[in-house]
């Protein structure tokens, strides 16, 4: 796409702390990350907020987001690949809970708000006793992830956000897996389906994951193409708007009354800027 016809989004730098320190030998996929005598240490990207989440049933509420390091997917079209690419392992640093914890406190001022687990696959990481740690404090945690990897403090989030890929990702999807996602969470968090959508297989497929959650709402959200990486703020904004507006159409044509069509806020606002 040209690039002339992306739109440049320019805004003063936001709270946010990137983690430099990356460990050079740490496996590509970030799988446990490592361990200090005998605490598993979690593999963040970045931490940054508070700012508003941008996507899915909590949009709109402020939020301070934990993105860890490292992906078991490649989606074609990942808006997020600094938390995915092993180019960017360096950015990647194995942080105790304490220090995570104390990160979380200094940003949000000590006000018990939503965090929220993303990545990369926050899956991937040992991810228990931080929620353990921050609902100590009366914290509430949200999880998103693609659904890949089921693991048991599932059941201890407020709220888990599932995200299988659609065809246009180019990933295979496994039912069987986000099933298992689903019963891990058993009645602990409130659980919401969230696929993006960028053409009419993936619209199909939303369809089709719906018919097999029938008892979870289910959001609907535009693809977002993600410009050339020398300059991550660019968006192509008119592509997501007629996306957004053939998606609302597609819906109300098939009268598909409980789909809920929402945009990214924080793209519409900030582009694809980081730690936003
Ligand atoms: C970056 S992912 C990280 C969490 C997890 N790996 C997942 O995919 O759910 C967070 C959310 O961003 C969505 N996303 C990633 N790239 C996108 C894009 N280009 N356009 C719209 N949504 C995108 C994902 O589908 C997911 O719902
Ligand atoms: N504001 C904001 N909302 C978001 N919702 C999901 C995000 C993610 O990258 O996981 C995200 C993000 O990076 N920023
Ligand atoms: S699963 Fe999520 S983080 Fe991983 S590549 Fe896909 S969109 Fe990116
Ligand atoms: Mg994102």
């Amino acid at each position: 796409m040209a690039r002339q016809a992306f739109l440049r989004l320019v805004q003063a730098t936001p709270a946010r702390d990137v983690c430099c320190q990356g460990e050079r030998d740490a496996k590509d996929m970030g799988g446990i990350s490592s361990m200090t005598g005998r605490e598993q240490k979690i593999r963040i990207s970045e931490i940054f907020g508070p700012t508003i989440q941008g996507e899915g049933p909590l949009m709109g509420l402020p939020t301070v987001f934990v993105r860890t390091g490292g992906c078991d997917y490649r989606c074609e079209w990942c808006d997020t690949l600094h938390a995915v690419d092993s180019a960017f392992r360096d950015e990647w640093t194995p942080m105790s809970v304490d220090d995570i914890w104390s990160k979380v406190k200094s940003l949000s001022q000590g006000y018990p708000l939503m965090i929220s687990l993303s990545g990369g696959n926050p899956a991937i990481q040992p991810l228990g006793p931080l929620i353990t740690r921050g609902k100590r404090d009366d914290y509430q945690f949200a999880l998103e992830t693609q659904g890949s990897i089921a693991k048991d403090w599932f059941a201890e989030l407020d709220h888990l956000i599932l995200s299988p890929k659609p065809p246009s990702s180019g990933m295979e999807f496994k039912l069987d897996e986000l099933r298992d996602c689903v019963r891990a969470a058993r009645n602990g968090p409130a659980i919401a389906m969230k696929i993006v959508i960028f053409d009419e297989a993936d619209y199909a497929f939303a369809k089709s994951v719906a018919k097999e959650f029938k008892e979870l709402p289910i959001f609907l959200q535009p693809g977002n193409h993600t410009p050339p990486v020398e300059d991550e703020a660019l968006i192509d904004i008119e592509g997501i708007l007629n996306r957004m507006r053939w998606l609302v159409d597609r819906v109300a044509a098939d009268r598909w009354f409980n789909a809920r069509v929402l945009p990214q806020l924080h793209v519409l606002l900030w582009g694809n800027m980081r730690g936003v």
